[in-house]
C-alpha cells in the first residue's frame, strides 16, 4: 500500500485538488447519509487521502457550514466524513449510479471519480485488507476472527442508513461509517463489550479499520450477517397490513431489550439515577433548539414543557448506565425465534461523548415505544389500538426481565416519549419532511393530552 506524495493527510482547503472538492461539495448534500442537510456546505476540505490500493482512495473531507472559526480556536461548523472514492480514465457503465464526476485539474485532471463502495471489486479488496490486519497510511486494519473465509461475493446494501453497509456472501456485514467524529465508535465498543459478556443478542464484531489521522476514529465494523433475518420495522408493518396481532413479538422484544441492558450495566460503569432537574433542563433546551429550526414545533412549545417539569416532581428512576441510544424497530432483527439488537452508534446527530455516557434505560424504552406509534401510523385508518397493545406487551416483556416496570415510571416515560418525539420532528425536517406529520401527531398528543 502507498501513500503517494500528493496523497499526504493535509488539513486546509487543498489548492490542486480545488475541482475534486467542487465536485464533492455538490455531490455530499445529496447522499441520504450527509447529516447537514439543512445547512449549506459554504466550504469543503480535504483532511486526509490515502491510496488505499489502485484507483482507490480512502478520503475524509470536512464539510463546513458558515466557514468561520468558532471562538478559542475550535474548527469551524462543519462534520467530517468518510469516502472511498475510485478514480479511473473509464469506470464501467455499470457504476453509472455512484458517479461523482470528471476532475478537471490538479493530479487527478481527466478522471472519473465515483462512490467505490458500489465498485464490487473495491469492496472485494477492502475485505481483502481487513482479513490482513495492517496499516495503510494513518489507516489500521484490525481482526479479532482467527481467519475470515476469502472470496466472498459482496453487495452494497440498499437501505434507508446513516451509514454504508455491504453485505459478503450473506456471511458479513461491513458497516463503513460516514460522519466521522474523533474517538471509539459505541457501535464498534458496545457490541465488544457485550460479546465479552456472553450476551448472544448482539452480533459481536469480528474485523474493523480505524484512522490515526487527523484524529483517532473508528471507520469501520466487519460482523456477522444474520442472513436470515426480517427487521422488526419490516415484521411489524406486515402485521398491520395482515391485521395481526404483534404482542407476542412485542412482549418478546421487551425481555430483549431488557436483556441487552442488563449486560450494559454489567459490561460498563452504572451511574446514579439522572438528576430530575438537570435532566429537565437538558431536554427543555433540546426543545427550545429543535423549536427555532422546526417552527411547527412552537405553538406546542408551552405543553410540551410540563412534561419537562413534571421530571423534577419524580421518583428517581432507574440508575443511569450504557444504552442504546437509538432504539427503534428499524434496529432489532428477528431471527429464528430470537431478537437481536445492532447499531449502537446512538443517535447520530448527537456528539459522540453524549452518545458514549450514561443515560436512563427509560430512554430507549421511549424510543421502542414511539417506534411502535410510526409503524401504526404508516397506512389509514390509523391504528393507534395497535400501537397501545405492543406498548404495553413491551413494557410488561420488559419488566419480566428487568425486575422494574416501566409502566410505573408514567412521569419518566413521557417526558423521555416526548424528548423522543422533539428529535424526531428534527430528523424528519432535516431527512424526510414527508414523514414530518408522524412525530407532530405524537407532539400534538403529548402536549395537548400529556399521555
Ligand atoms: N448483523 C446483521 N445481520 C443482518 N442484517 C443486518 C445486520 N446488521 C445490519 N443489518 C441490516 O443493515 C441495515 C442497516 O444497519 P444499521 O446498523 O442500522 O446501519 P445505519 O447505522 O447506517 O442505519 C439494518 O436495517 C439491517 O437490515
Ligand atoms: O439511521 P438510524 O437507524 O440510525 O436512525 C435514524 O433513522 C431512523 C429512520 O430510518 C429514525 O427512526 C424513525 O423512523 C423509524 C421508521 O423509519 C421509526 O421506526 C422510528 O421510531 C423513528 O424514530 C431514527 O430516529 C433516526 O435516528
Amino acid at each position: 500500500m502507498t501513500e503517494t506524495a500528493f496523497l499526504r493527510p493535509r488539513s486546509a482547503p487543498v489548492e490542486p485538488l480545488e475541482s475534486l472538492a467542487g465536485l464533492l461539495r455538490e455531490w455530499l448534500p445529496r447522499q441520504r447519509w450527509f447529516a447537514g442537510k439543512d445547512r449549506p456546505v459554504t466550504d469543503l476540505s480535504l483532511l486526509s487521502m490515502t491510496e488505499l490500493f489502485p484507483d482507490c482512495l480512502h478520503v475524509l473531507v470536512h464539510a463546513g457550514h458558515g466557514g468561520v472559526p468558532a471562538p478559542g480556536g475550535n474548527p469551524p461548523a462543519g462534520d467530517c466524513y468518510q469516502l472511498l472514492l475510485g478514480v479511473r480514465e473509464r469506470p464501467s457503465p455499470r457504476l453509472g449510479r455512484a458517479l461523482i464526476g470528471r476532475v478537471q485539474d490538479g493530479p487527478l485532471a481527466g478522471r472519473t471519480v465515483y462512490d467505490a463502495l458500489y465498485d464490487p471489486r473495491s469492496a472485494q479488496l477492502l475485505l481483502e485488507r481487513l482479513r490482513h490486519p495492517g496499516t495503510a497510511g494513518p489507516l489500521r486494519f484490525e481482526c479479532d476472527a482467527g481467519q475470515l473465509p476469502s472470496g466472498l461475493v459482496p453487495r452494497l446494501l440498499d437501505a434507508e442508513q446513516s451509514n454504508s453497509s455491504l453485505v459478503y456472501g450473506d456471511e458479513y456485514i461491513l458497516k463503513v461509517f460516514r460522519r466521522i467524529q474523533p474517538g471509539v465508535n459505541p457501535d464498534l465498543e458496545v457490541p465488544g463489550a457485550l460479546a465479552r459478556q456472553g450476551c448472544h443478542r448482539v452480533p459481536a464484531p469480528v474485523a474493523w479499520f480505524r484512522t490515526t489521522d487527523p484524529f483517532k476514529a473508528t471507520l469501520g465494523v466487519l460482523q456477522p450477517y444474520l442472513r436470515d433475518a426480517s427487521d422488526g420495522w419490516t415484521l411489524a408493518l406486515g402485521a398491520l397490513a395482515a391485521g395481526d396481532d404483534f404482542t407476542v413479538q412485542a412482549h418478546a422484544l421487551g425481555r430483549a431489550t431488557a436483556d441487552v441492558h442488563l449486560a450494559l450495566a454489567s459490561a460498563f460503569p452504572v451511574g446514579e439515577p439522572g438528576e430530575m432537574r438537570r435532566t429537565a433542563t437538558a431536554m427543555t433546551e433540546r426543545l427550545t433548539a429543535a423549536a427555532h429550526a422546526v417552527p411547527a414545533l412552537q405553538p406546542f412549545v408551552p405543553g410540551l414543557r410540563t412534561a419537562f417539569a413534571a421530571l423534577t416532581a419524580c421518583d428517581a428512576g432507574p440508575p443511569a448506565q450504557r444504552i442504546h441510544g437509538d432504539l427503534h424497530l428499524g434496529q432489532v432483527l428477528r431471527a429464528g425465534r430470537e431478537w437481536f439488537v445492532i447499531d449502537f452508534e446512538g443517535e447520530p446527530s448527537r456528539p459522540l461523548s453524549e452518545r458514549r455516557s450514561a443515560h436512563s434505560p427509560v430512554r430507549d424504552i421511549a424510543g421502542m415505544l414511539r417506534s411502535f406509534d410510526y409503524a401504526a401510523r404508516q397506512r389509514r385508518p390509523w391504528r393507534p389500538e395497535w400501537a397501545c397493545r405492543c406498548r404495553e406487551a413491551y413494557c410488561a416483556g420488559y419488566a419480566s426481565r428487568a425486575g422494574w416496570d416501566p409502566r410505573k415510571k408514567h412521569g419518566l416515560l413521557r417526558a423521555y416519549e416526548t424528548d423522543r418525539a422533539v428529535y424526531e420532528v428534527l430528523y424528519e425536517a432535516r431527512h424526510r419532511p414527508d414523514w414530518l406529520p408522524v412525530p407532530m401527531a405524537a407532539i400534538e398528543r403529548l402536549a395537548v393530552r400529556g399521555d
